[in-house]
Parts: C-alpha cells; sequence; structure tokens
C-alpha cells in the first residue's frame, strides 16, 4: 500500500518490545549480483535485498546481456558475453553508477549511463578518469557526472591506476570487482584525504576472495587484483545492518528493547558500529539467541564519535542525538554531502526545523538538548532522511515525513513495516 504523503509518523508513547527480521543489505547484495555476471558460470545470491537499488542493479547486469532471474527469493544469475548497445539506469544508486561502468568496459558496444536528477550531481569522474587511463573509451560532458557513454571493444588493458577516493569508497570498490577480467589486473591507488567509508572496501575485498580473485590489500590506500578467473558463488545475504539503526533507535529512544534477528557475530557491514553507537549513548547491547538486542536507557545519552568509517548511520544518529540529554558532536563525515542529499545541510534543516539546537560543521554536525516540536520534516528523496524523520516522530507529536516511500531505495514496505511495531 502506498503511505499518505505527507505520513504521519506514528508516536511510540510506550517502551517498544519488538524482534524483526530485517531485509537484505544492499551493499552485499549489489556486490554480489556484480560478481556473478563476471563469474565463470552460475551463482546464486540468496536472502537477496529486493528494492529499488538491487533492482536496478539486476536490471543494468540483464542490460549488459547476463541474465538475472529475480522470481524467487533466491536470485539466480546466470553469466553471458556482455553485448552492450545498452543504457542503464542508475537510479539514486551509488553502488549502480559507480560499480557498473568498470564492467561495461567489458562489452563490446555502446553503454549509455543516466540516472536521477539529483544522480547528475554524485560524483563518479574519479572512476571515470581511472577508465580512461584503464583503456577505455568513454564519452561525457567533461563535468565527472551523469549522463556519460561507455565504448566496450570486448576487452580492458587494465595496469595502474590513482584516484583519489576522498569523496567515496565506491571509486575503489568499483574498480577491483571488475579487475580481475581486465588483461592486466588492477593496482589501485589512492592520492588525497582519508577514504571514507573503509569497510565497504573490505568488503569487496572479502567477496572477491570469496570468488577465488587474489587481491593484495596488504599496504595502506592500495589494492591489487590479480587477473584471472572468477569463480561461481553461493552467495547468502546478510540483514542490513544500516537498515537496523531506526530500529534500534527506536529501542534506545523509546527505552524498551529491539532484538534483530540473524546479526552475524562476524561481518564486514559497516552498520556492525551500532553496537559501539549505541552503546555509548547508554544502551544495553548484547546478543541473544535470536540475534542482536538493544534495550534503551531511561536517559539517552549525547555521542560524541567520528562516523568517517560509517556516514551512513548519520542520519538515524542525528535523529537520536536530537533527542539525547547531553551533547553530541557526529565528525568526519564531509563527505556525506556527497550521499543521496547534501545530509549535513539537510539534517541541520530539518531537525532545527523542529526546534532541535545544531550547528552545522564542514565535516559534521554539533547538537545540543533542546525541545522538539511537530511539523514537516522533508526527506530530499532520501531513505536515510526519512529514517531520521520518523525517529524524531516515534517521540515528537505530530511529526509529518515527507515521502516515506522514498525508504524503497534500500527496504521495501518501510513504513507498513514500522507501523506494525506500534
Ligand atoms: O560500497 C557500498 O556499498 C557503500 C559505500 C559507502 O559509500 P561512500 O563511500 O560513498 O560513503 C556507503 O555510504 C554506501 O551506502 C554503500
Ligand atoms: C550513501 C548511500 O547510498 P549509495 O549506495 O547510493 O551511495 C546510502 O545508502 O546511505
Amino acid at each position: 500500500m502506498t503511505p499518505d504523503d505527507p505520513w504521519p509518523a506514528p508516536r511510540f508513547t510506550a517502551p517498544v518490545d519488538a524482534v524483526v527480521s530485517l531485509p537484505g543489505s544492499k551493499s552485499l547484495t549489489n556486490r554480489a549480483l556484480v560478481l556473478a555476471a563476471i563469474a565463470d558460470g552460475p551463482s546464486v545470491v540468496r536472502r537477496a535485498l529486493r528494492s529499488r537499488d538491487t533492482s536496478l542493479m539486476a536490471a543494468a547486469l540483464g542490460a549488459l546481456g547476463s541474465h538475472v532471474d529475480t522470481s524467487g527469493d533466491d536470485w539466480v544469475v546466470t553469466p553471458a558475453a556482455f553485448t552492450g548497445d545498452a543504457q542503464v539506469d542508475c537510479g539514486l544508486a551509488g553502488t549502480v553508477m559507480r560499480f557498473v561502468p568498470p564492467i561495461a568496459g567489458l562489452s563490446t558496444g555502446a553503454v549509455s549511463f543516466d540516472g536521477d536528477p539529483h544522480m547528475r550531481t554524485r560524483p563518479v569522474g574519479e572512476v571515470l578518469n581511472a577508465l580512461v587511463s584503464l583503456g577505455i573509451r568513454v564519452d561525457d560532458d567533461g563535468r565527472g557526472s551523469l549522463p556519460f557513454t561507455l565504448h566496450g571493444t570486448g576487452r580492458v588493458r587494465g595496469g595502474t591506476v590513482v584516484v583519489d577516493a576522498s569523496a567515496s569508497s565506491q571509486f575503489i570498490s568499483a574498480l577491483l570487482l571488475a579487475g580481475a577480467r581486465y588483461d592486466l589486473g588492477v593496482d589501485v591507488r589512492h592520492d588525497g584525504k582519508p577514504v571514507p567509508s573503509l569497510p565497504h572496501i573490505d568488503m569487496t575485498v572479502a567477496m572477491l576472495r570469496d570468488h577465488g580473485v587474489a587481491v593484495d590489500d596488504s599496504d595502506a590506500n592500495r589494492w591489487s587484483v590479480a587477473p584471472g578467473p572468477v569463480h561461481p558463488v553461493d552467495h547468502v545475504i546478510e540483514p542490513d545492518l544500516s537498515n537496523a539503526a531506526p530500529f534500534l533507535g527506536l529501542a534506545a529512544l523509546s527505552g524498551g528493547s529491539v532484538t534483530v534477528r540473524d546479526w552475524p557475530h562476524a561481518t564486514t557491514q559497516a552498520g556492525d558500529a551500532l553496537r559501539e553507537i549505541l552503546g555509548l549513548m547508554g544502551c544495553e547491547v548484547s546478543f541473544v539467541d535470536e540475534g542482536l538486542k538493544v534495550t534503551g536507557p531511561e536517559r539517552l545519552q549525547g555521542l560524541d564519535y567520528d562516523l568517517h568509517d560509517v556516514g551512513e548511520l548519520a542520519p538515524a544518529v542525528a535523529a537520536l542525538c536530537a533527542l539525547a540529554e547531553t551533547p553530541s558532536h557526529l565528525r568526519g563525515i564531509a563527505h556525506i554531502r556527497g550521499h543521496e542529499t547534501d545530509r549535513l545541510a539537510a539534517l541541520a534543516k530539518e531537525l532545527g526545523g523542529l526546534g532541535a539546537d545544531v550547528t552545522e560543521h564542514p565535516d559534521g554536525l554539533s547538537i545540543r538538548p533542546a525541545p522538539l516540536s511537530g511539523g514537516l520534516f522533508h526527506t530530499y528523496a532520501d531513505h536515510r532522511m526519512a529514517h531520521a524523520g520518523v525517529l524524531v516522530g516515534a517521540a515528537v507529536d505530530g511529526v509529518l515525513v515527507e515521502d516515506v516511500a522514498t525508504t524503497g531505495k534500500t527496504f521495501p514496505d518501510f513504513a507498513g513495516f514500522w507501523a506494525s511495531l506500534l
């Protein structure tokens, strides 16, 4: 069912007590799909996330020539030669815009890329420049953004390339994912301010190794992928731990308990940092038989934290900080200005609009306790801004979340799921 727009966020007046099963990880699903499409035989992606970002990835790989069967919960990818003359819709998915071009370079024709209006402002120029230096012809308008067209010849030379990945770890992941299929492999060096979201590169490296690809990541800021076979793999996708943020956040702010089923004891997902973050805010966090259980405190504490590795948690964490009883400072996240929207500006404006005392810094936010009141919370087509809005609305009367359906980027029927916890 399509939720009302704006959506009156459910108000949780009593401590919540819930056990939830969350949909699969976007980051794991889209990497599994890309690697399956360049593997030597069919792969299965079990418990794949079915959402806008992953459907766009499946469609992109299908447009290149792969057969992607998404009819069941377990998606089956049968690779085939990439023939080109294809069009790829990136929507607002960074993983599609960054991960598909390096494999599209292996096709024998032209592949054009475009996406949502805001996607034309998200950075991808470093990937395009790298592809040119690795031997792929790229036509763009020189701005380093969508739209652009790649002209493949069926093979890519590969070799050494230097990128500045300070704007997004996805620039590195993109090149590594394709590298084994390049004649010389790929040797990627980062030159610039520190790379954000490093756990996501570790995830890429781990999944390449699962496919039998040799990766050397022993030096800081350098990753080498050897040319060679990419074995087919049967992947089981973990629940999306970043999308657990609003649910565990609900436990934190209501003083109740939420258990997320099947939380992995070892993972490369950056969202695992929620265990530490919520602990610092005063929650009790523990593994139980069913998964990870978080119980909220009587008084939610503010947080002084560097989110550089896990910027995608910033919207939900900032919402919790706005409800905390002591001041917070979230640091190290200048790069999230290039996410689905400029998240620092959007959070300062929308939380501030409900009465929060927020100062926007070049690389973060300071948030001091202040009484909040209801009003319209804009989401800027950003699923995680919607998570922030519903969290505030859980604790404050009269919060209306604009376009809550934008959560479909990574979570099917988020609004229905959230309301069912009431
Ligand atoms: O590789 C990935 O799957 C992702 C990497 C991160 O991007 P940035 O490095 O651009 O922050 C993260 O924020 C995004 O949600 C998913
Ligand atoms: C930054 C995000 O997404 P994307 O993969 O589009 O970069 C996100 O999901 O928070």
